[in-house]
Order: C-alpha cells, then sequence, then structure tokens
C-alpha cells in the first residue's frame, strides 16, 4: 500500500485546506491550528522585522491554546538556513512549523515541513510574492536559486491588518511578482507549441487572470488600506493555486523570473524579488512582441519601478542578466530561447526604457 501512496504524489494537486483572510485574523492561529486537530510543539520562522510584525503574536496566540512554541529566526533563501530549520524542528520533536514573514521565511519552513513530512501553516507578513500558498520553494543552492517542490501549507492566514501596515514597496513588489504572470504563460504556451511541453489550460487561465484583475485595479492600490492589502492576496493566493494545479512554478516563472533570479546572481544590492520582475515583464513582453507599454503604465500607476534607476541597479548588471538569464533553469524554455546578444540585449533595455 505504501508504494502506491507514495506513486501518486507526483499526480496530486496539493491546495490548503483553510485560507483565513480578513483583519486581525492573526488572533485566531492558535484556533485555527487546533480545528486542524494539531498538537503538541509548534516551530515558528520568521526573519528579524517578521517576528516583531507577527510572529510574537503567533508565539502568544498558540500558548493560549496550550502549544509549546519555539522560534527559528532566519536571515537568507538558502539551503543551509533549511538544514537549520530541520535539525531545530528534530531537536524539539516539532509536530509542525509555522512560516511567518515574507517568501524567505515562507519557503524555508515550507521546504523543511517538506523533507519532515511536517504540515505546515504559511502566515504572510507582506503581499510580497505568490509563494504565500504553493506548493513551490525557491531556495539558493550555491548562489543559484532552484525552484523545488514542496508541500502546500495546510492553512494560510493572512491579515490584512499587519499586511497593510507592512512596507507600502512590499505590496508593490506583489503586484509585480502578480503582473508577471502574464510572461510566465506567453512562455509555457511558446515551449508548448515549440518543445511539446505539457501545459494546463485552467493553470494558465488563472494566472493570467490575476495579472489582468491586478493590471485593472491598479488605480486601487494604495499603501496602508486592507483593501488593497486584500485585492493583491487574492491574486497571489491564485496565482499559488495555477503553481499547484500546474505542479511546476511554470504559470507564475518564466524568461522575467530568469532575468530576476540573474540579476539576485550579480547585482551588488539586488531590488525585491517582484520589483525585479515586473521590470523583466516589460522587456520579456517586448521580446514577445507583447502590449509592453501597458505592462510599463501599469506599473507605473501602482507605483512600482519600471526602470534600473529605480531598481537601484547599474545599467551594466542588467545587460548582463538579460545575458545570462537563459542559462538559468535551462531546461525551462522561454522567449529568451538560447540567449540574447549584447546588441539585442542593449536594445531591448533601450526601447523599454528600462535603461
Ligand atoms: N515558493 C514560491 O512559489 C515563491 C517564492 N518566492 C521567493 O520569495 C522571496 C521573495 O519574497 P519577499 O517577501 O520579497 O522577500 P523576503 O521574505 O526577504 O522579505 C523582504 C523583506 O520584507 C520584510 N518584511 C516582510 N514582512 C514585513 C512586515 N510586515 N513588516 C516589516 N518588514 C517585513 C522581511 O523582513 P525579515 O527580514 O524579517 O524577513 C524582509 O526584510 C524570494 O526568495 C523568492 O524566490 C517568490 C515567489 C514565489
Ligand atoms: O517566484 C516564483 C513565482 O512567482 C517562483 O518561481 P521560481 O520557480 O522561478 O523560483
Ligand atoms: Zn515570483
Amino acid at each position: 500500500m505504501k508504494e502506491n501512496k507514495e506513486s501518486y504524489k507526483n499526480k496530486w494537486m496539493q491546495l490548503p485546506r483553510n485560507v483565513v483572510v480578513g483583519h486581525d485574523v492573526i488572533s485566531d492561529t492558535g484556533k485555527v491550528c487546533k480545528d486542524l486537530k494539531l498538537n503538541g510543539n509548534a516551530l515558528i520562522v520568521a526573519g528579524e522585522s517578521t517576528l516583531k510584525a507577527a510572529g510574537k503574536t503567533v508565539e502568544a496566540c498558540l500558548e493560549e491554546y496550550g502549544f509549546n512554541v519555539d522560534i527559528a529566526v532566519v536571515r537568507s533563501p538558502a539551503y543551509d538556513e533549511v538544514k537549520r530549520v530541520e535539525e531545530l524542528s528534530t531537536e524539539i520533536k516539532a509536530s509542525f512549523l509555522l512560516g511567518v514573514g515574507g517568501g524567505k521565511s515562507i519557503d524555508i519552513a515550507k521546504l523543511a515541513s517538506t523533507y519532515l513530512d511536517l504540515p505546515f501553516i504559511s502566515i504572510p507578513t507582506a503581499a510580497s510574492h505568490d509563494g504565500i500558498v504553493s506548493s513551490r520553494a525557491s531556495i539558493l543552492k550555491d548562489n543559484r536559486t532552484v525552484s523545488e517542490a514542496a508541500s502546500t501549507p495546510i492553512a494560510v492566514i493572512a491579515d490584512t491588518a499587519i499586511i497593510a501596515a507592512a512596507p507600502y514597496r512590499l505590496l508593490i513588489a506583489g503586484c509585480g511578482d502578480i503582473i508577471s504572470n502574464y510572461t510566465a504563460v506567453r512562455d509555457w504556451e511558446l515551449a508548448h507549441r515549440l518543445r511539446n511541453e505539457p501545459f494546463s489550460e485552467y493553470a494558465s487561465i488563472i494566472s493570467k487572470m490575476t495579472a489582468k484583475v491586478l493590471i485593472e485595479s491598479a488605480r486601487m492600490i494604495r499603501p496602508g488600506i486592507e483593501e488593497s492589502a486584500w485585492t493583491v492576496i487574492k491574486a497571489l493566493v491564485a496565482s499559488g493555486v495555477a503553481m499547484s494545479i500546474a505542479g511546476s512554478s511554470r504559470p507564475a516563472s518564466g524568461s522575467e523570473h530568469k532575468f530576476s533570479h540573474a540579476l539576485d546572481e550579480i547585482a551588488p544590492q539586488p531590488a525585491l524579488h517582484g520589483e525585479q520582475c515586473g521590470v523583466g515583464t516589460i522587456m520579456m513582453m517586448y521580446l514577445h512582441g507583447g502590449n509592453w507599454q501597458e505592462i510599463r503604465d501599469s506599473l507605473i500607476t501602482i507605483g512600482a519601478p519600471s526602470c534600473a534607476v529605480e531598481l537601484g541597479i547599474g545599467e551594466e548588471y542588467i545587460i548582463q542578466a538579460l545575458l545570462n538569464a537563459h542559462e538559468i533553469r535551462p531546461e525551462r524554455y522561454t522567449i529568451l530561447g538560447t540567449g540574447l546578444t549584447r546588441e539585442a540585449a542593449e536594445k531591448v533595455a533601450r526601447i523599454t526604457k528600462v535603461i
């Protein structure tokens, strides 16, 4: 029976059981965990700032319901942090993990709980990325971002008051990560046509819909407003569901993400993931022959970076990242093909006003 259980794992669509979104829902953390029949020792995984923003509140809410709670503070989305969290989980005999923070904390908790086969709860403190519910984890290995299959959270607790109070730059980054779905899906369609790569109509439609709805509501996205946090969180959740349906990050990660990951490797001070992906989408939409101006105008309306200066990254790094991008996850075919020439890279960056 066991081997059958294992065999279906590469076919299943893992979706979270409970997605709780709203004002002050963080105070329901203890109840959510009890309702999920979780017991024993909990391990919170958070960053320095997110521990203050929400981690300590989560600790108190869990203790109120009789859980023993430990905390692991993480600093980078790297494998050695995942290993450290795994060891601590084993040491304290954790029965479940909670990722409290941005993509880094959530991905580390997600991957550690996958390796340990423990339940995991996602508690985003910002609407900065679409890994909140996804069955993927993006982790640095030898300075290169790798995307690994991971367990979907059994619950998501997204407190819109905390998310609205987070630095607005994080909400804007989440918008960039969603808008990037447009070129991600075009790359996926291209790979399906040229290389017969498996393609999911449903996942691609959901993914494109999140970008479309967000662009249409761009004027409504404002700092400190819970309604704005709601709008972006719903898009991020839907985008993560699209990845879970596809069983890969394909619906939300294409050539624009390759560009962002390439920047992470060479830029002295990379910008936020979603900010870099947004700028990458402008240029990749140009390469696809699509309406890059609409992408650029939407990012500007939201207040997201649309060029190198606004990313705080030098022009040469933009060009170099364009030249390196196709080497990131080379098996994932995109509009970048086997790579741009320097002239082509400079041309696309100039025409789209990124440099
Ligand atoms: N698995 C997936 O499907 C996906 C994964 N990702 C990954 O997610 C990461 C990007 O996520 P992102 O959130 O931008 O990066 P981080 O998790 O690094 O968060 C960015 C910064 O925001 C801070 N922060 C978060 N919430 C708050 C808050 N409420 N108040 C104050 N500060 C806050 C964090 O603090 P602190 O330092 O305390 O953590 C951190 O310094 C990348 O590694 C990317 O690869 C992105 C998309 C999808
Ligand atoms: O960032 C992601 C989707 O927004 C995940 O993508 P990667 O698989 O490229 O890490
Ligand atoms: Zn992303």
